[in-house]
């Protein structure tokens, strides 16, 4: 991908570089936001030369616009009874489509900028699912690790106690992130309930099945990506069975994907946490790491005492060193530069494809698209788990439950019309195989005649 932002020459190129000059002036400090606009302005130069209405109704300087970002204090005793206080935030960016949906993160790196672009890309995820879902996203800068259960349980019910009167089942639906999972998700709820004295199943998605939760929601954003490269796969006659795969992270995204990758016939070799990442040669033991990072919390360098061939590195950042030829980053943003492709590819990659938000670069994307390398982006690639948590919406409103085969059908199938979505627009707009131009085309035209139907506001 080349980019029109540097030298505008059409008139759709003049009036995209221009919005996105007036972003930079206004946003110069949230640099994960402008990255995440950035890539998806790009993608729209053909869209917006073949659709002049788009420019008429300024659609490009209000998606970029949060309706609104709620921000405030969550204070909470820890277990030595002192008061310990963070920043809550939720960035309610866009409910055209359907009432705001995105995930909650607990992790220190959070501040607005991270909020909005992880909204901002929520909106054009949640449009390609096909489902009725806006885009939302919120969290705190509250580190859950070393905290005791007690304590995670009294800083959710003190953000719940804050957020309670933003959402609701039509209104905004919060689910899981990083540091959000099926425990914070139940405390969450159990808070929402008590305060509001009703059982609103559909105001959180991730819970756990038995009060409102769908099966298959924990699986679902790692084997939606899984089932998303198989389709890549396919279309290249080509599948998982016997190939070399990375995943990075060993969270909720990393865990089922390498558990349907290795369903499939793969050989997951190598994973990660924040602290390093573990190589091993027989294929990595998904009971081992699943009971250290499932049930103990542990770290992942405590899988190399359970197998002995298996070697532990400090720093994750090596963990793209190692050769294979499907990679699958599920840790976090930026977790690929350009230094990190470029091994990547020398070391022979065929298949990259993202089960974290913006996992790589524009430098990294640029190296992938232009060395032939198959790219599935984020947005369409990890949109599995949203996919589903609009599944469980659908479960709680008609209350009832679907089995797991039932839901995990209608996963598969989510997924596979996702890539052929993606792939048909991009061929529309004469980028063939360019899914990141596809991805980002398909998600937005949806969101953008939506808000010229509903009118200007
Ligand atoms: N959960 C979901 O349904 C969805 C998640 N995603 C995205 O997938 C990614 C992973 O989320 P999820 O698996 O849910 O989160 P988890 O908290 O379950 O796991 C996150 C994993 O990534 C590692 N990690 C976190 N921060 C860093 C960092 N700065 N550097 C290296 N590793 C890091 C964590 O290591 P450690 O334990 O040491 O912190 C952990 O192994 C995120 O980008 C998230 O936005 C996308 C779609 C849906
Ligand atoms: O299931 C959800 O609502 C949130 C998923 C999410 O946070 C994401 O897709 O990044």
């Amino acid at each position: 991908m080349t980019s029109p932002l540097v030298k505008a020459k059409s008139e759709a190129e003049i009036y995209i570089n221009t919005v996105f000059e007036q972003m930079k002036k206004k946003y110069y400090h949230q640099t994960e936001f402008l990255q995440a606009v950035e890539e998806i302005f790009i993608s729209l130069v053909p869209v917006f030369e073949q659709h002049p209405e788009y420019i008429k109704h300024n659609i490009l300087s209000r998606i970029v616009e949060p309706d609104r970002i709620i921000s405030f204090r969550v204070t909470w005793l820890d277990d030595q009874n002192n008061v310990q206080v963070n920043r809550g935030y939720r960035v309610q960016f866009n409910n055209v489509v359907g009432p705001y949906k995105g995930g909650l993160r607990f992790h220190p790196s959070v501040n607005e900028s991270i909020m909005k672009f992880l909204a901002f890309e929520q909106i054009f995820k949640n449009s390609l699912t096909g489902l009725p879902i806006g885009g939302a996203k919120g969290g705190a800068d509250f580190d859950p690790k070393g905290k005791s259960d007690e304590e995670i349980m009294r800083f959710c019910q003190a953000f719940m106690t804050e957020l309670y009167r933003y959402i609701g089942p039509d209104v905004d639906v919060p689910a899981g992130d990083i540091g959000v999972g099926g425990r914070e998700i139940g405390y969450l709820f159990g808070q929402y309930k008590r305060i509001c004295a009703a059982h609103e199943a559909g105001v959180l998605t991730g819970k756990k099945p038995g009060y409102g939760g769908s099966l298959v929601r924990t699986e679902a954003t790692g084997y939606g990506l899984v089932y998303f490269v198989e389709e890549m796969l396919h279309d290249h006659k080509q599948s998982f069975l016997d190939k070399t795969v990375v995943v990075s992270g060993s969270g909720n995204v990393a865990i089922y994907a390498i558990e349907k990758a290795q369903h499939f016939g793969a050989k997951v070799v190598a994973c990660s946490d924040s602290s390093g990442y573990i190589y091993d040669p027989d294929g990595i033991d998904l009971n081992i790491l699943k009971e250290i990072k499932e049930v103990k919390r542990d770290r992942i360098r405590t899988y190399i005492d359970y197998r002995p061939n298996a070697s532990y590195t400090e720093g994750c950042s090596g963990i793209w060193s190692i050769p294979c030829e499907i990679a699958l980053p599920c840790a976090t943003q930026n977790e690929i530069d350009g230094d990190a492709a470029r091994t990547l590819i020398s070391n022979g990659v065929k298949v990259v494809a993202e089960g974290a938000n913006m996992p790589s670069n524009l430098e990294a994307i640029n190296e992938f698209l232009n060395n032939g390398i198959l790219f599935g982006p984020a947005k369409a690639a990890n949109a599995g788990g949203v996919a589903t948590s609009a599944l469980e919406m659908a479960q709680n409103s008609s209350r009832t439950y679907w089995s797991f085969s039932e839901v995990d059908e209608k996963l598969h199938n989510i997924m596979k019309s996702i890539y052929l979505e993606c792939k048909n627009a991009a061929s529309t707009y004469g980028f063939e195989g360019n899914l990141v131009v596809g991805s980002n085309i398909a998600g937005f035209v949806k969101v953008a005649n939506g808000m010229i139907s509903e009118g200007v506001y």
